[in-house]
């Protein structure tokens, strides 16, 4: 079975949790994009009635072609429930998100949503965040900032392409992290450092797709 079948499974059973007059936290990356499709499936055939906050200017596209409604980004204020993909994730619904660059946005989101489902295939379960972590950088900051990173024993990779707003994505690779809370309360203390991909606390349930069927986990 392919890995894409798994991810369209957690979607879908995530999707089912949307009811009328929601607003949508929407994620950024290929199993959003089944929640995507999957949501505006449902506003054709069963009149759902929502709007939804899309993590990247890719996804509101996405969303808009697909006949949801996207409010302004920067009209958002308070979100629904926030849907959302992940890169690696913890026992402790512990995540590394940002493979698609969109973490920033992604957190706005996160934090902003009453509810965070996370939908990953099972090759995203992992007993210890070890994968590089992204973070955004304001551009005239990367100097300093990795610095900050190397001092903290990660190796800093830039990525060739720039956010949704401009700044540099850097990729740290910190080797398996052993305390992700010590972490991330030192890296949103950098200044030029605007966002990162540990996601700690914002994810209350996890649906899990795989060959056999979908799994669902809650806090
Ligand atoms: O954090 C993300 C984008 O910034 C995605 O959720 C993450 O990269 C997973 O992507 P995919 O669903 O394509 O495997």
């Amino acid at each position: 079975m392919m890995i894409g079948d798994s991810k369209k499974k957690a979607a879908e059973a995530a999707i089912a949790e949307v009811t009328d007059d929601m607003l949508v936290g929407l994620g950024t990356g290929s199993t959003a994009a089944f929640a995507i499709a999957g949501l505006g499936r449902r506003i054709r055939e069963e009149g759902l009635r929502i709007t939804a906050a899309g993590t990247s200017l890719a996804t509101e596209a996405a969303a808009r072609a697909a006949g949801i409604p996207v409010l302004a980004f920067d009209d958002l204020a308070a979100v629904d429930l926030c849907i959302d993909g992940a890169d690696e994730i913890d026992p402790a619904f512990r995540a590394i998100k940002g493979g698609g660059g969109a973490m920033l946005r992604e957190k706005i989101v996160a934090s902003a949503a009453r509810r965070m489902i996370c939908i990953v295939d099972a090759s995203k379960q992992v007993p210890q965040l070890i994968r590089p972590l992204p973070i955004e950088v304001l551009p005239f900051a990367h100097a300093f900032v990795a610095r900050e990173i190397r001092a903290l024993g990660g190796e800093p990779v830039a990525r060739p392409t720039l956010s949704d707003q401009h700044n540099l994505l850097i990729d740290c690779d910190f080797g398996p992290i052993g305390d992700p809370q010590a972490l991330a309360r030192i890296l949103d203390m950098i200044p030029g450092l605007l966002g990162h991909g540990l996601f700690l606390s914002e994810i209350d349930t996890i649906y899990v797709g795989d060959e056999a069927g979908v799994e669902r986990h809650e806090r």
